[in-house]
């Protein structure tokens, strides 16, 4: 399997983030791509190739113009407002205010265009989103030339960012823009299977209208686990899209037995599909050992997660989403692909 990377995550570093009443350093670490970069060479996954450059057009198939030209303008507004630090929303348009765009302070702009203060920019944030972006399409386009997968090392991670909101660590959503570009070089159906931790609520939210990318989540209950406001059983599409959103929400302590009871179901709902694609969205916060995350999957797991994908013999791509167990990102992202190639 080829593997698409690319250096230019790294200037996305030192950002800080907000949590439950401390404002500490982000979890989302340039050493969570060069660990799992490092377990690819290792582990011999096959070559690691750099990004082809692409314009915006195809974030803005998913993601509102206005939005996406709002975030490489952000560090420089931050800048020249004289802020110091990550630029960091703190005020956001929540129910009964206004919700028209306040053109000249970039603190509330910030706000109207995230959902939590998870999504936070230094000066290479930009560079790195951009090739994030660049990434996902690289290794879209793999498979779309006849590669029976691939593996988009993405970073940032994009599955929270909505059509126009940041957060959770995400800016452009890697996996939204593949399966529109697929379905724009002539797919009829693309499902994103989202196995990360966290409820996938931008891809939810920019597909939920559509019956052309089923969407499927397997996550934390948003009773209890963030980001709370997406993420129910009962949330299954609108209009077009009824049926084709699927959430699998799970309770604190999730073991492999009762997780991969919902990824069976899944793959069982996905295969009645019949995608021409399946996009991953890959991330591996499920592990035991992650530290802002409350399942219990252990890393012999994961090849079993890969294998089970495989069984449905589709052409997929594997975009990187979430894992903030640092040390064994590596083994557990990677042990997904290995597995997926029954190695
Ligand atoms: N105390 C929980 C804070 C959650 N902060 C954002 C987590 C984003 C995960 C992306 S996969
Ligand atoms: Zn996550």
């Amino acid at each position: 399997m080829k593997t698409v990377y690319s250096p230019l995550h790294a200037g996305h570093a030192g950002q800080m983030e907000l949590v439950t009443a401390a404002i500490v350093p982000g979890f989302e670490k340039p050493s969570r791509a060069e660990f799992i970069r490092a377990r690819v060479e290792s582990e011999k996954l096959g070559p690691i190739i750099g990004l082809v450059e692409h314009d915006l057009a195809a974030a803005k198939r998913i993601h509102k113009a206005d939005y996406i030209d709002f975030l490489p303008t952000v560090w420089p507004q931050w800048t020249a407002a004289g802020f110091e630090g990550s630029a960091m929303a703190f005020t956001w348009p929540t129910r009964g205010l206004r919700g028209d765009v306040p053109p000249q302070r970039i603190d509330a702009l910030l706000g109207y265009y995230s959902f939590d203060a998870g999504a936070t920019f230094v000066e290479g944030t930009w560079a790195a989103i951009k090739s994030s972006y660049d990434v996902s399409l690289t290794a879209a386009a793999l498979v779309k030339g006849g590669e029976t997968s691939a593996f988009a090392l993405c970073r940032p991670p994009g599955h929270h960012a909505g059509a126009a909101f940041m957060g959770g660590y995400c800016f452009i959503n890697n996996a939204a823009v593949a399966a529109q570009w697929f379905l724009d070089q002539g797919a009829s159906r693309v499902s994103i299977l989202d196995v990360d931790y966290h409820h996938g609520n931008g891809t939810q939210e920019i597909f939920y209208g559509r019956g052309d990318v089923q969407v499927i989540n397997l996550h934390g209950d948003p009773m209890i686990e963030y980001p709370f406001f997406l993420g129910h059983a009962d949330e299954r599409g609108a209009g077009d899209g009824e049926g084709f959103n699927l959430n699998y929400p799970m309770p604190f302590g999730t073991g492999w037995e009762a997780w991969n009871a919902s990824l069976e179901d899944a793959c069982t709902k996905l295969a009645a599909y019949a995608p021409d694609v399946v996009v991953v969205s890959l991330g591996v916060d499920t592990f035991e050992k992650d530290p802002i995350s409350q399942f219990k999957l252990k890393s012999q797991d994961y090849p079993k997660i890969g294998r089970r994908i495989a069984r449905l013999g589709l052409p997929t791509l594997f975009v990187m989403e979430g894992g903030y167990a640092v040390e064994e990102i590596g083994i557990n992202a990677v042990g997904v692909l290995t597995g997926f190639e029954d190695r």
